[in-house]
């Protein structure tokens, strides 16, 4: 069977999934697991080159398969407690000496809640010591918990078939357990944002230009790069044919756009532009500047990832901190405290995980299942905490997207600290150490480049699209910038690679019909075209990714499944807010969207169908305006020609041009 542009039912079908037969709804299931033969690319090609280019695809599959299994998605620990450690002078129970630290050899004393009527009135100390006084302190502090609720469809609810515990919010308890001082965010952040190996580009000198107009080299490099973009976004073809009527749209790719016409008008008379004239390159960036300066002196907040350079996006995606916020106080009591399949509901687009830190207190049963594509990971603490061996606090932490659960409590209580995980600025300080993502020899970045190198593989070009394998939440369009650096576990792996092969690459929001946005594909070729027009003017080391973010709220439709007992929140939002990219994505006509969805090759999608039935929100905050969104990774694939055609360097790339050898 061929596929392509010779089938006049193309664009109407679904694509069909190497080795499953096609699917019959409308939508179709696209992306799916599975490799979609490349469209339109099958007419007039040679079966053996068309097996070649599966054969490469399929090696897409088979590595993005492996990384997922070596991917982390939770880790978890066990501190042993010490009674009357006898602190030293300093109080201080961090290890001090460079093993320690290495090892994490690291110790707790008892923890002490205090609860009560402001905070005050009672104080468990656990592990108990078999006092009388103790037990009347945990029966109080179970009757002080309420009801836990969850949200379910925006709204909280109390459902002890789905939640039975009790929960005690930070306003009703202080508590002595440090989860820093005792290591557990060091593991954390090593384990859950493994740092990225490479080198800060120092770019080139500034121009003098720059120098004149007091600019940064990142800055030069955003305003060189706006221009390119604009460009080609205007279908012109040099500087020379850009006109006084372009400024609008290239200030806005700054993200310094101009208020209304009157400032338009300023702006000519100041520089002393025709309104029907073309601009030069100086006087784009003289206007460019004086903006930019003014935005920084009114010490607005860059939005998008225009608006970074390429140094401040590396070092963000390099060195990422986590900061933990003390949440929820919960008991799990026996014989039926439990807490069915769920995601935590983002608690703002900062958030990457979470942290739940059991006491020591007696109970069995209460498994902590943490799932991800498939996989499953169970925390069982209750041996650790049988009568005689409670000598021990464990943790576990996963990215709060992953389905988990409690199961039941068959006895005694099961006391836990929840902690929000929020992405911080980290210092880097781990970079280098065995977790550490190379990305260049990743075997993602290996796949790419022997596939660019092979003229059977897609000779005309075109686009791959990875579905990434977690959600990540936001609140505001403003806020998508923070996304590049959030990316998690395989998918910061996948990032990585085509990063460090220099292809031009976009984030895109996946709706809830697995549709992109109807213009994802235009503006992957304007980045390229501009990449490459960068590229060749020498105007490097503007990595490929850096003004590729465009996500946006991307609602996650729940459709009931009679299998799954999973529930999905329904995060109420205003969708007077997001007039951006992906509003207009979801106005524009289904059929484009579809007609940009066949055109690429999909590979991967496993966490999309997890994502949208696990969606379900706990706490009391459902007014909260976060959600998680689906995305893709979409990969510009330049043609053969492009690439180099007889081995020499490709030339669609910047940054990190695709070495052909
Ligand atoms: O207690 C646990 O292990 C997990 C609790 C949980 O999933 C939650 O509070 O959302
Ligand atoms: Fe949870």
């Amino acid at each position: 069977m061929e596929w392509g542009r010779h089938d006049p039912m193309n664009h109407r079908r679904p694509q069909p999934q190497l080795g499953q037969p096609s699917a019959s709804s409308t939508l179709g299931p696209v992306p799916e697991p599975g490799i979609a033969p490349v469209p339109g690319s099958a007419g007039g090609r040679p079966p053996a080159a068309l097996e070649k280019e599966q054969n490469l695809l399929e090696g897409f599959r088979n590595v993005l398969a492996g990384e997922g299994r070596k991917a982390t998605f939770t880790c978890a620990g066990r501190l042993p407690l010490v009674l009357h450690s006898g602190r030293d002078d300093t109080g201080d129970l961090t290890p001090r000496t460079d093993r320690e630290v290495q090892e994490q050899r690291i110790v707790t004393e008892c923890v002490r809640i205090r609860f009560g009527a402001e905070s005050g009135g009672n104080i468990l100390s656990l592990p108990m010591d078999g006092e009388p006084h103790e037990a009347e302190a945990l029966d109080k502090l179970i009757q002080g918990c309420d009801q836990a609720t969850f949200g379910r469809h925006g709204k909280d609810v109390l459902d002890e078939t789905y939640r039975r515990a009790g929960a005690m919010g930070i306003g009703d308890f202080m508590t002595d357990f440090c989860p820093y001082k005792t290591g557990i965010i060091d593991i954390v952040t090593q384990l859950l944002l493994p740092s990225i190996v490479g080198d800060l580009t120092s770019g080139p000198q500034r121009s003098e230009l720059a120098v004149q107009h007091d600019v940064t080299a990142d800055q030069e490099h955003q305003i060189r790069y706006a221009v390119e973009y604009e460009i080609c976004a205007s279908n012109q073809s040099d500087m020379r044919s850009l006109r006084v009527s372009h400024l609008p749209s290239l200030l806005a790719i700054l993200d310094v756009p101009l208020a209304g016409r009157a400032e338009f008008e300023e702006i000519l008379q100041v520089f002393a532009l025709q309104r029907t004239g073309s601009i030069n390159f100086p006087d784009v960036f003289a206007v460019a500047a004086k903006r930019l300066h003014a935005k920084r002196l009114a010490g607005e907040r860059t939005r998008g990832t225009q608006t970074l350079g390429p140094n401040e996006l590396r070092r963000r995606m390099m060195f990422r901190g986590l900061r933990a916020e003390l949440y929820k106080l919960n008991v799990y009591s026996g014989p039926h405290g439990l807490f069915k399949p769920h995601v935590d509901t983002p608690r703002s687009d900062m958030q990457i995980g979470s942290l739940v830190v059991c006491l020591p207190v007696p109970f069995e049963g209460g498994a902590l299942a943490v799932r991800h594509q498939g996989q499953e990971v169970v925390h069982d603490w209750s041996a650790g905490m049988c009568a005689d061996n409670k000598m021990v606090i464990q943790w576990a932490a996963f990215y709060s997207d992953c389905e988990h659960e409690v199961l039941k409590v068959t006895a005694g209580h099961r006391i836990t600290l929840t902690y929000n995980l929020f992405l911080t600025p980290g210092t880097g300080l781990l970079a280098g150490k065995a977790l550490s993502l190379q990305p260049s020899q990743l075997p993602l970045s290996q796949q790419m480049k022997v596939s660019c190198a092979t003229p059977e593989f897609m000779p005309q070009g075109g686009y791959i699209g990875f579905m990434l394998t977690h959600g990540y939440p936001h609140t505001h369009k403003d806020l998508h910038h923070f996304v590049p650096n959030m990316l998690k576990g395989s998918d910061i792996v996948l990032y990585e690679a085509m990063h460090a092969v220099g292809l031009s690459s976009a984030l895109e929001p996946i709706d809830s019909d697995s549709l992109p946005g109807h213009d994802a594909l235009q503006h992957l070729e304007r980045l390229h075209q501009a990449n490459r027009r960068s590229w060749k003017n020498q105007h490097t080391e503007i990595g490929t990714h850096e003004a590729n973010s465009r996500l946006a709220a991307t609602e996650i439709e729940y459709e009931p499944d009679e299998n799954s007992e999973l529930c999905e929140e329904d995060v109420d939002m205003d969708s007077s807010e997001y007039e951006d990219v992906h509003e207009k994505t979801r106005n524009a006509p289904m059929k484009q969207r579809m007609r940009a969805r066949e055109k690429i090759v999909w590979i991967g999608g496993g966490g999309q169908e997890e994502l949208s039935k696990a969606y379900l929100a706990y706490g009391n905050q459902a007014e909260l305006k976060v959600k998680y969104s689906k995305v893709a990774l979409l990969v510009k694939v330049p043609s053969w020609a492009e690439r180099g055609g007889s081995g020499a360097v490709a030339s669609g790339t910047m940054g990190d041009p695709v070495s052909l050898e």
